[in-house]
């Protein structure tokens, strides 16, 4: 889906008078019908090869699907167009502009003058045009029936996806080979070689690495910012109100007049924009939200005065009697009482909520510039793995839960995620599952084959197939014992990768603690979990490892703390342990003197859910 676009007019005469520029607006209306959902940018900038690279790197960077230019691709020495694009793409598509080139010829020889250049930066098409409406509108209809197609070719998406769905019905065996060498089980070592960290341990290692992340930049509407992390400041461009406003319903006055008669010289409503200033003896009547006439400077509610006389047909008031002496300000919002002018309404690296987004609207933004979070691809491993669609088991099979839990629990946190499948036991299927999943993703998470059997061999792949680090392969911790991350070169970009644990609750406490602990992390450099501390509302057997209790968070009124119920058998196959869960009590280890933590101990816990959420 093409999401943004922009449209930069680049002339020396529109930037000095923009009501000069005919081509901008045109290409804007064919833009704005071909893709009417996208999200438009329109902007006019002199004919300087500087601003107009700066422009257009700062829309490529901000992830825009195409930009689309008018004007500075002829022959005098203003016209730069095309050496600043030249200069900041990385891949140029001539084709374009041939074809351009060849449908203008038939229409004017002048065709032969334009020097227009088109190409890829990143994720960005950029196309140049003349700058004329006449000559705009003839080339846009050249490009418009390959435009959604190159941008999807662009963003690699559709194509790749559809590909593994289609063809490789998530079959992973293409031609990959691997290192792996599997005929010696026999011979396989009897004890992990892969250190147990601890916790704290596994968080920092996780933590230096994605603090390398390196920041990718949106332009999105403002609704579509709901959750995300905003990368630029934004300040308030008006005060609010924007006018000195009544608080209450009743009448403006002047406070040097003090209590008694006053003449009602007029009513100023909501919305209505006061006239002539208020003398001394004469008030208002004004409504909450209403401005204030000139002059005024309190109000007095409406309970706090008397009629004294009104017109014959009892629709207006002639004058009132304020009761009491009012302050001066008093029940005035003056000129930005709520926001005043250049206050900070959004601070970089803050995540956008329903009020913040109101306070946008509210100042008139529409858009915001939000950071993007790493995409990450979801891949299963198992023999014993059928699609969750098939209806029959085979013998000794389970459908696959991970692939769907983890993709909903990403998206519960704000995550979207590619379904890359189920890889089979067998290096090369695997190789081909982590392949196709790193050509689409950064991060990759899958799950199963961490463990010690002859077919857990997620690990000695990534180590002899990826040549990845091995960050950790084993944590102190109950679930998730074996889970691993690992960092690896493909294709040129630095991946990293979560392999966690098969069993479905392992695979779930890594995700959280780990997975979208990270993701969180790598976005806007922020720690994942509030931790509360917590009764238990039962007595609570410990393990030899720190464990994560899924469990209820129940807030009783007579009581002085948050309780915590645990929600059944912990065992990690038992994935109905996490059905309602909100926290994650932190569970200590065990010690030959504490085995057992009775009812009402105090623990700490991770929110890990929404607190209005009970089993
Ligand atoms: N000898 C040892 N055996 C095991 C150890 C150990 O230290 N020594 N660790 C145990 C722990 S702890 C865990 S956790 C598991 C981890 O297993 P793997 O990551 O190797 O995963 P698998 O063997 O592939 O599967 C384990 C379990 O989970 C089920 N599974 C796998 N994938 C899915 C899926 N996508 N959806 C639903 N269920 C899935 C699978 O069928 C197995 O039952 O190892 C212990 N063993
Ligand atoms: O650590 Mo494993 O995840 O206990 O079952
Ligand atoms: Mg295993």
């Amino acid at each position: 889906m093409v999401k943004a676009v922009a449209v930069i007019t680049i002339s020396d005469t529109c930037f000095k008078d923009n009501s000069k520029d005919t081509s901008g607006p045109a290409l804007a209306d064919y833009v704005r019908e071909l893709f009417p959902e996208a999200n438009l940018h329109t902007i006019i900038i002199p004919d300087e090869k500087e601003i107009i690279e700066r422009e257009l790197k700062y829309f490529c960077d901000t992830n825009l699907d195409l930009v689309l230019t008018t004007g500075g691709t002829g022959l005098t020495p203003r016209d730069v167009t095309p050496e600043a694009t030249k200069a900041i793409i990385q891949r140029e598509v001539p084709g374009i502009t041939t074809a351009i080139t060849l449908a203008s010829l038939k229409k004017t020889p002048m065709a032969q003058l334009s020097r227009a250049v088109a190409g890829v930066r990143e994720k960005t098409l950029i196309i140049n045009f003349p700058g004329s409406k006449k000559a705009v509108t003839e080339c846009f209809e050249v490009v418009k029936p390959i435009l959604p197609h190159a941008i999807s070719l662009i963003h690699n998406e559709v194509v790749e996806v559809s590909y593994i769905h289609n063809s490789m019905q998530f079959n992973h065996t293409c031609k990959h080979s691997s290192n792996v060498d599997i005929s010696k089980v026999a011979l396989r070592p009897r004890e992990s070689p892969f250190p147990m960290v601890e916790m704290s341990e596994a968080w920092k290692m996780v933590d230096d690495v994605m603090s390398e992340w390196t920041e990718r930049l949106e332009i999105v509407t403002i609704e579509e910012g709901l959750g995300r992390v905003v990368a630029q400041t934004l300040h308030a461009k008006e005060p609010m109100p924007p006018f000195p406003a009544s608080v209450k319903d009743g009448y403006a006055c002047l406070s040097i007049d003090g209590a008694g008669v006053r003449r009602v010289r007029t009513a100023v409503t909501a919305g209505d924009a006061p006239t002539a200033p208020l003398c001394a003896g004469e008030c208002a009547r004004v409504n909450t939200g209403a401005a204030l006439p000139a002059g005024a400077d309190c109000v007095v509610q409406v309970e706090d005065t008397k009629l004294v006389s009104a017109s014959e047909d009892g629709q207006t008031e002639l004058e009132v009697e304020i009761l009491k002496a009012p302050e001066p300000q008093q029940d005035v919002r003056n000129v930005g009482f709520d926001i005043p002018m250049g206050t900070v309404l959004v601070d970089k690296g803050q995540i956008l909520d329903s009020a913040k987004i109101g306070i946008l609207a509210g100042a008139g933004y529409q858009n915001v510039t939000v950071r993007v979070p790493p995409k990450v691809a979801l891949l299963s491993t198992g023999n014993e793995l059928q699609e969750p669609s098939e209806v029959k088991l085979k013998p000794a099979h389970i459908r696959d839960s991970n692939r769907t839990m983890l993709r909903m629990l990403l998206k519960e946190h704000g995550y979207d995620s590619i379904d890359c499948g189920i890889a089979r036991d067998s290096p090369p299927e695997i190789v081909a599952g982590i392949a196709a999943a790193l050509k689409l993703a950064d991060v990759l998470v899958c799950t199963g084959g961490v463990s010690m059997g002859e077919k857990d061999l997620l690990k000695p792949v990534l180590l002899k197939d990826f040549n990845a680090t091995l960050h950790f392969g084993r944590v102190r911790m109950k679930p998730g014992k074996p889970c691993t991350f690992a960092t690896c070169e493909f294709e040129g970009k630095k991946k990293y990768i979560f392999a966690l644990p098969g069993n479905p609750v392992s695979a779930y406490v890594c995700a959280l603690v780990f997975v979208v602990r990270a993701l969180r992390r790598g976005e806007c450099a922020r720690a994942a979990w509030p931790r509360l501390r917590v009764r238990l509302a039962h007595g609570a057997q410990l393990d030899a490892r720190p464990e994560y209790a899924r469990a209820a968070l129940e807030l009783h009124a007579d009581r002085d703390m948050p309780y915590a119920t645990m929600l059944g058998s912990q065992c990690s196959s038992r994935l109905l342990s996490a059905c309602g869960a909100n926290i994650l009590l932190e569970l200590p280890a065990a010690t030959p003197s504490l085995q057992r933590l009775p009812a009402g101990a105090i623990v700490p816990a991770l929110v890990t859910g929404r607190l209005d959420i009970y089993s």
